[in-house]
């Protein structure tokens, strides 16, 4: 562990200095797209357009006969766009694999003054992000980099989800974290064959209501994820870094799929993965706070005055702590309006109706 007065001192000399905070730039959607795929890559230009983060992911889903091939078609890309205000993250193989020490030493020389975020998958402990933390720096120094790279760990082992308040404050780089839910299913020894979303068999039931035990007992599916995400947005939020879903594999499923989404919203999250351009509008929709909500929270503000008291608002009591929710509501709608004209208006509009 660094002493606290050294956590801010770049790791290598000549490196960039770390950040104090991290920057809360729109992050809704973490689009993956295999850079080593053509066809893919073909998209990329126009699919940068539309989504807050392009991620060419070199780990899991590139077969291990393409890792070269990703890694250089994410090299290519880089250097031929600019992708303006979108963010340009890369996931890179696993700490323990034989293609993760190439994919740093040539993605951070080649084109790390385009890279935000670097993700890091079956992150088991703050040991795993050290040593990022140092290569990382030693690379930026050879590449004559000003601005550091920023780190983001795959909550997706049970030793991770054990030590994630630890990762989540090992390092200045530390921008956030998702939950990987396929491998932490294995990591669990779970029981479960998918990638993300819930189980049917995993339920609860009414109590029996005659000697029938199978008559009129209502079930209702709970939500597998529950616990870590909540784990994970509090590890987050003590460390000032960001929660993120990951991802929900049922492509064609989009209503469970926004679903889960929402309830990762709701409980703090910033953002998801989309995996195939049709979950790109969901996460947008789910992530962007809701025209309703907006005007709510808008209008607790205005009404809360210097925000101390208690006021009764449409038959419910606010007060400081209803306040302060309205203004996360509040700021990420401003945050993201700033950049959307569409978006603006319909906030604006709806605010206007319940101002009156
Ligand atoms: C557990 C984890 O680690 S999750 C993270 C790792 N997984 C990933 O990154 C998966 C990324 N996504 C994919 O590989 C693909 O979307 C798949 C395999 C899920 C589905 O691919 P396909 O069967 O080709 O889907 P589909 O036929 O609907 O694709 C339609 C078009 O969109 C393109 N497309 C599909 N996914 C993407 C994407 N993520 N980004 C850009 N374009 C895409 C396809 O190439 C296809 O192009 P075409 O019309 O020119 O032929
Ligand atoms: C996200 C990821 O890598 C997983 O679920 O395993
Ligand atoms: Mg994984």
């Amino acid at each position: 562990m660094r002493s606290p007065k050294d956590f801010f001192a770049p790791l290598a000399l000549g490196a960039p200095a770390p950040v104090r905070e991290i920057p809360v730039t729109p992050s809704r959607m973490i689009h993956f797209f295999d850079p080593g795929n053509e066809k893919m890559a073909a998209k990329v230009p126009d699919i940068a357009k539309k989504v807050d983060v392009l991620l060419g992911n070199l780990e899991d889903a590139v077969r291990a006969d393409r890792k070269e091939a990703a890694r250089a078609g994410l090299v290519a890309i880089a250097k031929a766009n600019d992708f303006g205000k979108t963010q340009l993250w890369t996931r890179v193989n696993s700490l323990d694999s034989p293609w993760v020490l190439d994919d740093l030493v040539t993605l951070v020389t080649e084109i790390g003054d385009k890279l935000d975020v670097i993700m890091v998958p079956k992150v088991e402990g703050a040991q795993d992000i050290h040593y990022v933390d140092r290569l990382l720096a030693q690379l930026e120094a050879r590449a004559g980099l000003t601005k550091p790279l920023l780190v983001h760990a795959i909550l997706e082992t049970a030793s991770g989800v054990a030590n994630v308040e630890e990762i989540a404050g090992a390092s200045p780089r530390m921008q956030g974290i998702s939950l990987g839910p396929a491998d932490l299913a294995a990591s669990r020894r779970m029981k479960t064959t998918r990638v993300g979303g819930g189980h049917p068999g995993y339920l609860v039931r009414t109590d029996p209501t005659g000697e029938d035990l199978t008559e009129g007992r209502t079930t209702y599916q709970q939500d597998l994820w529950h616990y870590t995400v909540a784990r994970m947005v509090d590890a987050c939020a003590m460390h000032g870094i960001l929660p993120y879903y990951g991802p929900f594999g049922d492509i064609r499923d989009v209503v469970a799929c926004e679903d889960q989404f929402r309830n990762a919203f709701l409980l703090g999250c910033v953002g998801a993965w989309s995996l195939h351009p049709v979950q790109i509008d969901i996460a947008k929709k789910v992530f962007s706070p809701a025209p309703s909500d907006v005007a709510w929270a808008r209008k607790v503000i205005a009404e809360m005055g210097d925000g101390t008291g208690a006021v009764m608002i449409d038959g419910k009591m606010q007060d400081d702590a209803s306040v302060k929710q309205c203004r996360v509501v509040a700021e990420l709608a401003d945050a993201l309006a700033a950049d959307d004209p569409e978006l603006a208006a319909a906030y604006d509009a709806a605010t206007k109706e319940a101002l009156g």
